[in-house]
């Protein structure tokens, strides 16, 4: 992993980081791919829409189809015929959000698989052999993450734990080419952020996340957040907000210092007919579309908007066509990349804070 920094603006920056298998500009979005897809999407549309880096999640691919499993396929660049760079989570995050009967101890999560029941145990070690088996170029390690409402003592138990598991991944890591990256907890306590980033700067990892973002927090307490926590983070090294987010809170993550993104938001959203559009977000359900010729976006050079119009759409929705959730969440990743890349380009020129102002202003949106 190596990351070059081109250009800063004020606290954002626009750099390329280099993988095994292939380079990403920052700031970059990374589609969510959690079950070895983007959900309705070949890798081929997904890399023509713009992507240069994609995530898969541990949790699920441990689960179904197993680790092993992906392994004997040659790993999931083979498996998922993907062959730029894949980022993994370690699965700690879905243990809270999806399993049943959770039960975590220093050693690790024990809990019951959302699919079958089954008891399994996820512990740093297990986090680590699972993504060295996906083969994936970046690899999360196993943090906790507490719910946004937690008070000061659980919080600081699971900044404390995070920071000994990151340690046992660091150790229990045998993939030269794969970088791990450390997940920095605390929550909304920036005080407990600077001790937990401390900690693991000092262990010099590749590349650092924050993480108990977008759980549920106000928007606007993580968009005050971000500045001081991303300062927290060595400069030459990849920044990551992990789950985030709206278009805006993508900009106000740029505007602190953040390099790399990941949501589900572009795609769910797509296969509920919610379109992003630089004029803010459009429902295609919507009856007022059904004659409308006019492309999703005018702006927008995707496949979807090059061939088909909003009336189709509105179509494809109202029949209940798989083509329907494929085409918007095409249009919504190819709309979260170019954002990115205008972001990058305005960034070099030294005008970020005003595109940030105009995108705002366009989208109707407060900050
Ligand atoms: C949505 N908000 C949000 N997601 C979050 C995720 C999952 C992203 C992962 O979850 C899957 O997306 C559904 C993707 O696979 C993604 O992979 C990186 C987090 N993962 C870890 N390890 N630690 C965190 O603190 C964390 C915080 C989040 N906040
Ligand atoms: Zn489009």
């Amino acid at each position: 992993m190596h990351f070059t920094l081109h250009a800063t603006d004020g606290a954002a920056r626009a750099g390329t980081f280099t993988t095994p298998h292939g380079e990403v500009p920052t700031p970059a979005f990374m589609p969510v791919g959690t079950q070895a897809t983007v959900k309705g999407l070949t890798p081929e549309m997904v890399r023509a829409a713009g992507a240069h880096i994609i995530l898969g999640n541990t949790y699920h691919l441990a689960l179904r189809p197993g680790d092993e499993i992906v392994r004997d396929f040659g790993g999931l660049h083979k498996f998922m015929h993907w062959d730029g760079p894949i980022l993994t989570d370690s699965g700690g995050f879905q243990v809270f959000s999806l399993a049943g009967q959770v039960k975590i101890t220093d050693h690790g999560a024990k809990f019951k698989s959302h699919i079958d029941g089954s008891p399994l145990e996820l512990t740093p070690e297990r986090a680590v052999e699972i993504q060295q088996n996906l083969g994936s170029d970046i690899a999360m390690v196993l943090d906790e993450c507490p719910p946004a409402t937690s008070e000061s003592a659980k919080m600081r138990a699971a900044v404390l734990r995070t920071i000994r598991w990151a340690e046992r991944c660091k150790k229990h890591h045998s993939r030269p080419g794969q970088a791990q990256f450390a997940i920095v907890q605390g929550g909304l306590n920036l005080d407990l952020r600077a001790e937990c980033a401390r900690e693991l700067v000092a262990m010099d990892f590749p590349g650092y996340a924050l993480g108990g973002f977008s759980v549920g927090e106000a928007p606007e307490a993580m968009h005050a957040a971000l500045p001081a926590c991303a300062a927290c983070l060595p400069e030459h090294k990849p920044r990551y907000l992990m789950g985030v987010g709206r278009p805006q809170d993508l900009l106000a993550g740029v505007a602190s210092g953040i390099d790399m993104f990941d949501c589900v938001m572009p795609t769910r959203n797509g296969r509920n007919a919610l379109a992003f559009t630089s004029d803010g977000p459009i429902r295609l359900r919507n009856a007022k579309h059904r004659r409308d010729p006019a492309p999703v976006a005018s702006d927008c050079a995707c496949y979807c908007c090059e061939n088909y119009s909003r009336g189709y759409l509105h179509h494809l929705f109202a029949a209940d066509e798989m083509l329907g959730p494929t085409l918007l969440s095409l249009h919504n990743i190819a709309f979260y990349l170019r954002l990115m890349a205008d972001a990058r380009h305005a960034i070099t020129e030294g005008r970020f804070a005003a595109f940030r102002a105009g995108c705002l202003a366009r989208w109707n949106a407060d900050s």
